[in-house]
């Protein structure tokens, strides 16, 4: 779907995009970066709407920079900000988009009506859009980027300004687009749980350059983690930290999470039958009773918290501090907090 290739952008003292090389397949791509990390310039330059500095890209076979309007016509776009104009109802501004497409008359309203039936809009759709809430903008802002038929969409933060159930509602439109209609989606956002919900890959950038490009699963099912709660006992008043202490010095990769839960991160095949062994010997050798003992999916902000050394983000005992965790992933604790 898309391929990009050195691409790189720069604006007077700023590098907005630095020699990016990337592939993106069909199904639904998350791009996950800090604000300001260039996911929003890489949509400029795929629908060729912005020149490149350096490098190429091509979306769906096409050139950006030479082929942009061809792009275009199979390419869905719905920017960040709003750009609704406010005396228009939602009804007469995408069949205004539909007929911009190229789409006939009757086919425009057709396609309209269908596509913000789709969205959510019902009666609204009469009414013009400067008295719509935060959500039923983006609501239009995704039906004008469908409604021409695309073979692939851009979403910038489609979740913007949502409330954590609007937020729900536009995740799962989202996946409806590509499960519903066979649409490819990419869609960018600073959150890594959002995207982890909908996507089939994700593509992670950081000050314009690629961290990481992989299926969903590579982030979250190489490792198993073994939520694992135990009870203290008189020669251990803490039995999670006395676990926690001969794990390390067993040489098993764990962390502390919430008071008594001592996570273990389980590696896949023998190893990891290894792993189960040793937990529970080590629970046996401590003499503490086990409480419980649970497999956790991993989520992808946790993959991206967890020390890039290996070592434990243990909270009972301080470390140095850790080697750059990629920014989305504290992005994501510091919107949490906020919700
Ligand atoms: N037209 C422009 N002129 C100068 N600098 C720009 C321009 N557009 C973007 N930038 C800069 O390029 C960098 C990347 O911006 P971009 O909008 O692509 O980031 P983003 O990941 O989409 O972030 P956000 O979610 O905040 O929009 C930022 O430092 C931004 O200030």
């Amino acid at each position: 779907m898309i391929v990009t290739e050195g691409l790189s952008k720069r604006y007077p003292g700023v590098t907005a995009l630095d020699r990016l090389t990337v592939s993106i397949g069909p199904g639904v791509t998350g791009l996950v970066g800090a604000n300001g990390a260039g996911k929003s310039t890489l949509i400029k330059l795929l629908l060729g709407l912005a020149p490149a500095s350096e490098g190429t890209s091509r979306v769906l076979g096409k050139d950006s920079a030479t082929e942009g309007a061809a792009i275009r016509e199979q390419v869905g776009y719905m920017p960040e900000h709003d750009c609704l104009p406010p005396d228009v109802p939602a009804t007469e501004f995408v069949v205004h988009m539909a007929r911009m497409s190229g789409l006939p008359r009757a086919a425009a309203r057709e396609r309209t009506a269908d596509t913000l039936r789709h969205v959510g809009l019902y009666e609204e759709r009469y009414r013009p859009m400067g008295g719509y809430s935060t959500g039923m903008k983006q609501r239009v802002k995704l039906a004008q980027a469908l409604v021409h038929d695309p073979r692939l969409v851009l979403l910038d933060e489609p979740t913007n300004g949502l409330d954590p159930a609007g937020r729900d509602e536009m995740l799962a439109l989202i996946r409806r687009v590509h499960t519903d209609f066979g649409i490819s989606v990419l869609t960018t956002s600073h959150l890594l749980g959002e995207l982890e919900r909908v996507s089939d890959h994700v593509v992670v950038i950081d000050g314009g350059r690629l961290l990481r490009s992989e299926p969903i699963g590579g982030f979250t099912s190489s490792t198993t983690t073994l939520a694992v709660e135990v009870t203290d006992s008189d020669t251990h008043p803490s039995g999670a930290t006395a676990l926690h202490d001969a794990l390390v010095t067993a040489g098993v990769t764990v962390r502390r999470e919430g008071g008594q839960l001592v996570m273990v991160d389980i590696p896949p095949g023998e190893a990891g039958d290894r792993g189960y062994d040793t937990v529970r010997d080590t629970i046996t050798d401590l003499g503490l009773g086990l409480v419980r003992m649970e497999q956790r999916r991993r989520r992808i902000a946790e993959v991206f918290s967890t020390r890039a050394d290996g070592a434990t983000a243990d909270p009972s005992h301080p470390a140095t501090p850790a080697p750059a965790a990629p920014a989305p992933a504290a992005q994501e604790g510091a919107d949490r907090r906020a919700e």
